[in-house]
């Protein structure tokens, strides 16, 4: 095992200096995985015997395959290479030799899903609407070694079943269903899954290399050297073709950068980082030409193959070239399976079924041709002829598919695959917290940096406006009418500089996108985004504050001196921090970014509203008013503290009125304007820094609670091991398969040879909430 190396396992061991087969001679599974009862051979065994018989390579099953065969092993790469079939090209073959191993294989993934059904909760849709059901009795899996392709018409429930069997489903979806990792309920430890989303969230403001490159950083131990990261990164990137692209910036709201099939691809390089033991891909071939597709989807199986990995991807229209890289298919039609096997029996269901497929098209098209109603009204409009429509077609399919031979398969594989055992994967290594704080503080700060709408415009347009106020206001002067001026002048700043801390909004939510899909993958904590957010806006903070709070104070004449300079800029910064950690809470809870504007700004004026400016606190209705909002609006101890900063130790010449040789004291104003004078300005200031810190731990507990992530290893008890042949016959067979399961005895160690093999019983289960 790796961690019984004296080298840390990112050095660059000898093993990895090896030729590439000696690697997985030298690789093997764990001792976990080669006593476990039932478990496949994988690692060095599965390598030898490919090796040794290279006739066993092949991706499709015989009915009867055990789990055990080794054409679907970690190694099948390497048997490739030897038996001289599907070689990799030199460019790849070249990759592939300086491939760190990050863990060794071990026994791999099997995914197992059954009975799996999804309803969305009443109202989610439209206001009214019924629950509806998403997925209806799904059952399938996914092995080590292979890539599952999930297809089916647009909105057909592929991309639920992913979240489904990824853990991601959203609180208003309901599910059911028995998903098992290698036979037991578990959780996936760090590092063991990654999944690719449809919507590439990524930071546009950076290239593709720093973009993986920073990403490698966090997901790749302290252990291995930054040179070899960053040498890691640039293969990764390479492998995706985007080594032409690789300083360039992925661009997005304000700036065009690479394409949309290149962000694809790096989306797909972020998560092929740590060469996880399941992948999931929503689309990966969607915005790619068909030669790209090609090569992203070869390289992926060809991975899949070598390091033992458990690809499941939803694609929506494969070519030809890419559909035979998949092993095998489930194709779903609304909601219900049509079929799950494997490619070649795909087609020939389709011809026992009525649907063969005509000459020199491809099957996958024919496939979602033949299934896809959507177009039913028109195709019947348009034509004369007498032919089953597509929903007829589904209905045909999907009843024959459920009394079919390939389902009883498919059922029979379920049952073999679920006495896979193995010891629970382990957390994979990840780097240190400080290393984490430190690489996304640094890439926090150059987003804020190259995105002008974070701080810069801001910058201007204070700029601008305290140039506005120091010249209406200029010079103030300390005459009685001064005093008003002066509150005036307060309370717009602190009014207009904290309520135009919405105008980085939207490049907040950006990061939060960001933060989720890392968040979810487990590449950081809360802790150490909510951190390095605030170290790296720190400067840019003080920056905005500083400049045209200076500005403004010197221009208008308030109260001279250092102190009272500082203590006017620091509260400026301050209230900036405040409010952007409100305006973070607002990020998660309301995601859109036009609706977090309004929410923010309509938070921010009840506050002003309440801070005992415009009405004087005393005068503020009671319930609801002055208890609680004047005593949460950070208003009040803004302008207060502001207030004893500025008149404190002044007087002024009283109203010429009333008195002409009278004065009025800073105390009178003070007292006047009934502020809290049992605290000092420091204590004002010193509360708001309190309230920044209880936002930001609003904003912990909320993305602690809501975008949960799926590592921490489970200790979930193995489920009992099951007899890995076949134990239940289905009922009736409709369709008649070329190839019958098979009739072998079952083992010794079953101990049942006709009785049914230990099912578990459907519970009622969430991933999400075993993940969770
Ligand atoms: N969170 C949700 N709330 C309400 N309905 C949902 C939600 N998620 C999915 N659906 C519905 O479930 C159905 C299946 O959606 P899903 O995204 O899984 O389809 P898909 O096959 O991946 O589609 P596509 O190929 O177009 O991406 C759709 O009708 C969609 O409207």
């Amino acid at each position: 095992m790796a961690a019984a190396s004296p080298l840390p396992r990112w050095a660059p061991t000898p093993s990895t200096s090896l030729p590439l087969w000696r690697r997985w001679v030298d690789g093997g599974a764990t001792p976990d995985a080669q006593q476990a009862p039932g478990v496949m051979m994988t690692g060095r065994w599965s390598s030898f015997f490919r090796a040794v018989f290279p006739c066993t390579r092949g991706r499709d099953d015989a009915d009867d395959s055990r789990i055990s065969r080794p054409a679907s092993g970690a190694g099948a790469g390497a048997a490739a290479a030897f038996d001289g079939v599907d070689v990799l090209p030199p460019a790849a073959r070249a990759a592939a030799a300086h491939v760190v191993v990050v863990d060794d294989p071990g026994p791999g993934i099997f995914l197992t899903w059954e009975d799996v059904r999804v309803t969305v909760a009443a109202g989610a849709r439209t206001r009214g609407a019924p629950p509806a059901s998403i997925l209806d009795g799904i059952s399938g899996h996914a092995r080590a070694g292979e890539v599952l392709a999930i297809m089916g018409p647009s909105g057909c429930g592929k991309t639920t079943l992913l979240d489904t069997l990824a853990g991601r489903l959203g609180a208003e979806m309901n599910q059911t269903g028995v998903i098992l990792i290698n036979g037991r309920q578990q959780k996936l430890a760090f590092g063991t899954s990654a999944y690719v989303t449809q919507d590439n969230v990524l930071m546009s403001t950076l290239s593709v290399r720093e973009a993986v490159y920073y990403s490698a950083h966090l997901q790749l131990p302290d252990t291995m050297p930054s040179p070899e990261k960053r040498a890691h990164a640039e293969r990764v990137i390479r492998e995706m073709g985007l080594g032409d692209a690789m300083d360039t910036r992925i661009g997005g709201r304000i700036s065009r950068g690479i394409s949309g099939g290149q962000r694809k691809r790096v989306s797909i390089c972020v998560e092929m980082l740590t060469r996880p033991r399941l992948l999931f891909l929503d689309e990966p071939t969607s915005g790619l030409d068909s030669a790209a597709s090609y090569h992203v989807m070869s390289h992926i199986a060809r991975v899949a193959a070598r390091e033992s990995m458990t690809v499941i991807a939803a694609v929506h229209q494969p070519s030809g070239d890419v559909f035979d890289l998949f092993h095998r298919l489930c194709l779903l039609a609304y909601g219900r399976t049509v079929f799950f096997g494997t490619v070649s029996d795909a087609t020939e269901f389709f011809i026992l079924s009525g649907f063969p497929c005509p000459h020199l098209r491809n099957p996958s098209d024919h496939f979602l041709r033949t299934i896809n109603k959507d177009f039913d009204e028109e195709t019947a409009e348009s034509s004369n002829a007498k032919r089953r429509t597509a929903a007829e077609a589904t209905d045909i399919l999907t009843n024959a598919y459920q009394s079919s031979n390939y389902s009883e398969k498919t059922a029979d594989q379920i049952v073999e695959m679920k006495g896979t055992g193995g010891a629970p994967f382990r957390r994979k290594e990840q780097a240190s917290f400080s290393t984490k704080l430190l690489v996304l503080t640094k890439r926090s700060f150059i987003n804020m940096h190259r995105d002008i709408g974070y701080y810069w415009m801001r910058l201007g347009i204070y700029m601008g406006i305290g140039l506005c106020i120091g010249t209406i206001f200029y010079q103030v002067g300390y005459t009685y009418s001064s005093i008003q001026t002066r509150c005036e002048v307060i309370m717009y700043t602190t009014a207009l500089l904290t309520f135009m801390a919405i105008g980085g909004f939207p490049s907040f939510v950006e990061d939060i996108k960001v933060f989720r899909r890392e968040r979810l993958s487990g590449h950081y904590g809360v802790v150490e985004f909510v951190v390095s957010n605030t170290l790296s806006a720190g400067p840019y903070l003080a920056f905005i504050a500083v400049l045209p709070g200076a500005m403004l104070y010197y221009l208008t004449g308030l109260t001279a001196g250092a102190g009272h300079l500082a203590y006017f800029v620091a509260t400026l910064c301050m209230c900036t921090l405040l409010v952007e950690s409100m305006m973070m809470i607002v990020a998660v809870v309301v995601p859109d970014f036009l609706m977090g504007i309004i929410v923010g700004a309509g938070v921010q004026g009840v506050m002003m509203l309440n801070g005992g400016f415009f009405r004087l606190p005393k005068e503020l209705p009671k319930p609801v008013w002055r208890y609680p909002c004047y005593y949460i609006s950070f208003h009040k101890y803004a302008v207060q503290g502001f207030y004893k900063n500025e008149f404190l130790g002044l007087s002024f010449p009283s109203d010429q009125l009333v008195d002409p040789n009278a004065t009025v004291s800073g105390l009178q104003v003070l007292d006047k304007l009934q502020v809290e004078m049992g605290y000092s300005k420091w204590v004002n200031l010193a509360i708001l820094f309190g309230m920044m810190v209880i936002y930001r731990t609003i904003f912990f507990a909320i993305v602690k609670d809501s975008i949960d992530p799926q590592f921490l290893l489970a200790a979930s008890p193995p489920a009992a091991t099951a007899c890995p042949l076949p134990c239940r016959r289905r009922r009736r067979r409709n369709i008649s398969s070329s190839r019958e399961p098979s009739s072998r005895p079952h083992p010794p160690s079953c101990g049942r040879p006709t009785a049914e093999p230990p099912r578990r019983p459907p519970l009622p289960l969430s991933l999400h909430s075993i993940i969770s």
